[in-house]
């Protein structure tokens, strides 16, 4: 048994906090929001953002930030991308050398292009930071339908007591030693599921959908290696795996924005309807940006960021995309 602070109450670390709790941890849940922390206290639910998944009794919960850090074996970091630096900086004081803190929101910072982990390793220069991510939406993890995802750390012997921690007979969790690739993946999948989720509100069928999805990981695989990821982990679970369930869950927080922005909402409208953070809308001018940095052509992250910030119509990216020049599927092949 070991004993895990969860700092975030988000629905991403309640449904992590129920797995924890239910493989016999000691979990210990903060939250900035007291109203959040009153309310789990008093029902052991998250009502607005995971009802219906009661959490053991065994959990505490709290508005003391070093009350889940100081003396914990694991600390899980889940609060959305833009609390991830102010976050760290309020834990910064109570982490011990050497103690693990998993990451495992989506996200790049906007005005660094720093990913999370970076980010957190930069805030608690004293801890060892190792993300965790996949396919895995918290109402399917929240109700125990097999999930799997992967723990990612520089040290083996990191990423193999995270495994051992989470994994039970529903949360199958593999090992990676590419942190960079698990991130970049993580993250950019978000933009393009917006994207499927605005096909998806103009009414486009599936073909659009596979086509999205198959050009989207080409985006995402060119800009990682590029930046030095393993081309591997993009067509793994951190990468085509979580872009497909993004794209097609009817969970998915991207899809739905993208959705009601392809049925004619404005961006700030889409994200007020969805009440959970949207990711994909924070990470695409980073997308942008590294993709002008590493001089990667990334179509369909350059039409959604002008959906989100230019105002161009869904439809009107859509017929853009599809009238490019013509190209050959292959990069690399040779005709005879
Ligand atoms: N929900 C999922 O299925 C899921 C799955 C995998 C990864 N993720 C990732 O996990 C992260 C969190 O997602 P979520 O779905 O839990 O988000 P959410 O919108 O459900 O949670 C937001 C939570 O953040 C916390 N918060 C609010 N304001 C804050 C502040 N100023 N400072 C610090 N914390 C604050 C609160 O606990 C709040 O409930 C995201 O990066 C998301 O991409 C989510
Ligand atoms: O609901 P979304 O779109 O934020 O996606 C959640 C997770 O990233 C899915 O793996």
């Amino acid at each position: 048994m070991y004993k895990i602070g969860m700092i975030g109450a988000g629905s991403w670390g309640i449904a992590l906090s129920k797995v924890l709790a239910d493989n016999g941890h000691h979990v210990v849940v903060w939250s900035i929001v007291e109203e959040e922390i009153q309310m789990l206290r008093e029902h052991h639910e998250h009502l607005d953002k995971l009802p219906g998944v009661k959490l053991p009794d065994s959990i505490e919960f709290t508005t003391d930030i070093s009350q889940a850090i100081r003396e914990m074996d694991l600390i899980v970091l889940a609060v959305p991308s833009v609390f991830t630096r102010s976050t760290a900086k309020r834990m910064a004081e109570y982490v011990a050398k050497g103690q693990i803190i998993v990451c495992v929101a989506k996200g790049i910072e906007e005005d660094t292009l720093m990913t999370l982990s970076d980010i957190v390793e930069q805030e608690i220069p004293a801890a060892t930071v190792a993300v965790m991510c996949g396919p895995s939406h918290a109402e399917e993890v929240g109700i125990g339908l097999p999930t799997t995802v992967v723990a990612g750390a520089h040290k083996r012997e990191t990423a193999e007591k995270i495994q051992d921690i989470f994994m039970n007979s529903v949360f199958r969790v593999y090992t990676s030693p590419d942190v960079l690739g698990m991130e970049l993946g993580g993250s950019l999948k978000n933009v393009i599921a917006l994207a499927a989720g605005m096909a998806d509100g103009l009414g486009y069928g599936d073909n659009t959908k596979a086509a999205l999805i198959t050009r989207g990981i080409a985006e995402l695989t060119r800009l990682a290696t590029k930046m030095g990821a393993c081309e591997e982990t993009l067509s793994g679970l951190t990468g085509i795996g979580d872009l497909i369930v993004t794209c097609q869950s009817r969970h998915s927080r991207n899809r739905k924005a993208g959705m009601l922005m392809g049925q004619g909402m404005t961006m700030e409208e889409a994200t007020k309807e969805v009440k959970m953070v949207v990711e994909g809308i924070y990470s695409a001018k980073a997308a942008l940006a590294l993709a002008k940095k590493y001089q990667v052509s990334m179509p369909i992250i350059e039409g959604v960021n002008r959906v989100l910030f230019e105002n161009e119509k869904a439809s009107s990216v859509v017929e853009s995309l599809m009238m490019r020049d013509k190209k050959s599927e292959h990069s690399t092949l040779e005709w005879e």
